[in-house]
């Protein structure tokens, strides 16, 4: 509800999309300058960007939260947000979603929303982390991961969530569901969501080992679709896009929706009693040492 809320304050507050200012009042200008300024609109709030061409019907969006792009409750308000946006707006028909940071497309959820917090945080926590999830898995439009540096757990997901994955093909960077390396336990729409892109085998052994992979190896269990040098990640991005593109929404739509419908269904029928289990394991001592100590083993490979 919280999330809601913030929702529809911050869509009444904001201008998304904005329109494109003519500069015509300024005196002459060049067609093809008018013309491209109206083709291109930029949206910009303090963690997510949106460049919006209507040209082609595509959006990029960046994350651009430092250090590492986590998923806060803040952050995943701005992403729903424009998310919504974007789906409301009919000329929206694909989404490219990278990072603005260096090395890093996300860390995966904030740890610091799960560590040292009350039940009623985590609960409006979680409840975000499935709306994001929600949104993307079930969007109508056209949705490619543009995965440009590490990103383990959330980052996984939210990557897991789009119709297409392209990696950049660097061995320092690395996917997967690794919470139990966490000491926590992927939920089943997160355990759902690997399955049906890899299969319950992999699935079962990558997440009872926490496994983090590199572009090479998540290519050869079908994690990403595609690896890349990072100067053609953008690039080979809107030529898979533009593929995605070419076949007719609704038969494309329809597919989607049968495909992810049941996996769709069992979440948000249990949504709620997905929180309270949330919540009741996330707040044990045990899952909070375990979080600690996380936390400390990151700040100390820091030093
Ligand atoms: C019985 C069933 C019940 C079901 C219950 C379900 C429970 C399930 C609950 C949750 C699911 C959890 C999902 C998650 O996504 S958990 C998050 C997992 N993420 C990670 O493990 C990634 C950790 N980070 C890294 O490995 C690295 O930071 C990196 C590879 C992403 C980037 O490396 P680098 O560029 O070297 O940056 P630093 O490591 O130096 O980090 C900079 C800075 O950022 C902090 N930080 C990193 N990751 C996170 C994070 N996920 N959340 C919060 N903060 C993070 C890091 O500590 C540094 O902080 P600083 O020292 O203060 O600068």
């Amino acid at each position: 509800m919280a999330l809601r809320a913030a929702l529809r304050t911050k869509c009444a507050l904001s201008g998304f999309l904005s329109q494109p200012s003519s500069s015509s009042r300024h005196g002459r200008v060049c067609a093809s300058t008018v013309l491209a300024a109206q083709q291109r609109s930029n949206s910009t709030s303090s963690k997510i960007s949106v460049d919006f061409d209507q040209s082609t019907g595509v959006a990029v969006m960046h994350m651009k939260s430092p250090p590492v792009n986590s998923l806060s409750l803040d952050f995943l308000t701005e992403f729903c947000i424009s998310l919504e946006k974007l789906e409301m707006d009919k000329s929206c028909r694909g989404l490219i979603i990278t990072s603005s940071l260096p090395k890093v497309f996300s860390a995966g959820l904030d740890i610091l929303e799960m560590y040292g917090k009350s039940p009623e945080s985590c609960g409006e926590f979680w409840k975000a982390v499935q709306e994001m999830w929600l949104k993307l898995y079930s969007s109508n439009m056209v949705t490619v991961a543009a995965i440009n540096g590490s990103s383990p757990a959330g980052g996984c997901l939210m990557s897991l969530t789009c119709d297409y994955r392209i990696m950049v093909d660097n061995p320092r960077y690395s996917i997967g569901l690794n919470e139990t390396q966490l000491g926590i336990v992927a939920p089943f729409w997160f355990k759902d969501t690997m399955a049906n892109t890899v299969g319950h085998r992999i699935t079962e052994m990558a997440l009872a080992l926490g496994m983090l992979y590199s572009p090479a190896e998540a290519l050869k269990i079908g994690l990403v679709d595609q690896i890349v040098p990072e100067e053609k990640l953008m690039s080979t991005a809107e030529q898979a896009m533009a593929k995605w593109l070419a076949i007719p929404a609704h038969a494309r739509q329809l597919t989607k929706s049968m495909m992810r419908k049941p996996t769709v269904d069992r979440m948000t029928s249990k949504r709620e009693a997905d929180v309270q289990n949330f919540v009741s394991f996330i707040t044990k001592d045990a899952i909070q040492n375990s979080l600690r100590v996380y936390l400390e083993m990151l700040k100390k490979r820091k030093a």
